[in-house]
């Protein structure tokens, strides 16, 4: 099957620019390939800074990409014009992690939701009336929130409206940014079920973007680590993840879900603490190296390619 959405040797660079030093560049995607199916759900994983929202956002065409393409359907939609994005805009959405600073505070629920139903869709009064309390029922609200503001919201009931915000127009697919980490755990929970209803009525496609492992098991097919700008995994079935996750820095990632058993998280700790030992900083090699509790020396002088080691399992590491 074409995938929806295709990334093809994607990087982006941003100028920096800090005390003393002028248009400093900062790598903060690095030559990323990904294709996305259309009705799957794909886990974008990694720790802060490793440059996920950044290729979500790319995915969107809200950021140019510095090198590379990006394809919806097999055309190119990389670097286009907000007034040539705009046909494909309607299909491409993004659902943002904090809720409460992206909505108007002078529009009611039912105004904002209207306002982007107007600017994607010629539709009438009538029919866009129908389709806010809709899509309001489906994300599991009364019509009567049409004339809150959104102040007058929790913040599980921000997300919601955030996530009417994103599908009101019937996209094919949704970039899901950290969507519950802003909320409590009893909410994220609520919020992964719904979003795995709305995929399933609506025939969507998601990246779901997360620092948090223990999250991605509710909502995904696939799975991507992503360090340092890189993917270092890719995993086709998640349903198997703890057993055949290769990669040193999955393998902490996985550690790092929250336990119940203090004796666990020891085991992390004292892992990180041999780790750096032996940290030597690596230029040319492996990204990962100078973390590697398993880094041999070779690791030191060649970057890993991202290969197949299994059907449907990618990883980029000179050790395996
Ligand atoms: N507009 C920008 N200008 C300069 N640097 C940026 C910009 N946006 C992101 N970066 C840098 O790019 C790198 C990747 O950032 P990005 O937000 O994509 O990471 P992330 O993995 O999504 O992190 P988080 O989980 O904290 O949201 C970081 O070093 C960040 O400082």
């Amino acid at each position: 099957m074409p995938a929806l959405i295709k990334a093809l040797q994607v990087s982006k660079q941003f100028e920096k620019n800090e005390l003393f030093v002028k248009n400093k560049l900062v790598t903060a995607v690095n030559n990323i390939s990904l294709e996305i199916e259309k009705g799957k759900t794909i886990g974008l994983i990694g720790e802060s800074g490793s440059g996920k929202s950044t290729f979500g956002r790319m995915l969107c065409g809200l950021e140019n990409v510095t090198e590379g393409e990006i394809y919806f359907k097999e055309n190119s939609i990389t670097n286009l014009t907000l007034k040539k994005m705009k046909p494909y805009r309607k299909n491409i959405q993004m659902i943002f992690q904090s809720s409460s600073t992206i909505f108007d505070t002078f529009y009611t629920i039912g105004e904002s939701l209207e306002e982007i139903l107007l600017n994607n869709e010629t539709i009438s009064k009538a029919e866009s009336n129908l389709r806010i309390n809709k899509i309001l029922e489906q994300v599991g609200l009364s019509k009567e929130y049409r004339n809150r503001y959104a102040y007058q919201l929790s913040g599980g009931e921000k997300q919601r409206v955030n996530i009417a915000r994103a599908l009101v127009i019937n996209p094919e697919f949704v970039v899901c940014d950290e969507p519950v980490s802003s909320l409590d755990f009893t909410i994220r929970k609520q919020i992964l079920n719904l979003l795995n209803n709305l995929k399933n009525n609506m025939g969507l496609t998601y990246l779901f973007i997360t620092h948090d492992l223990s999250t991605i098991q509710y909502v995904c097919d696939s799975v991507v680590i992503m360090y340092k700008g890189k993917i270092v995994e890719y995993m086709d079935d998640i349903s198997q993840l703890g057993k055949i996750a290769m990669h040193p820095y999955t393998s902490i990632l996985l550690q790092s879900i929250p336990t119940t058993n203090p004796l666990n998280k020891k085991i992390c700790m004292m892992e990180e603490k041999q780790s750096n030992l032996f940290i030597k900083k690596s230029v040319k090699g492996c990204i990962f190296a100078d973390r590697c509790p398993q880094k041999e020396e070779k690791c030191l002088n060649k970057e890993p390619d991202l290969r197949e080691v299994a059907s449907g399992h990618k990883i980029a590491c000179c050790v395996y």
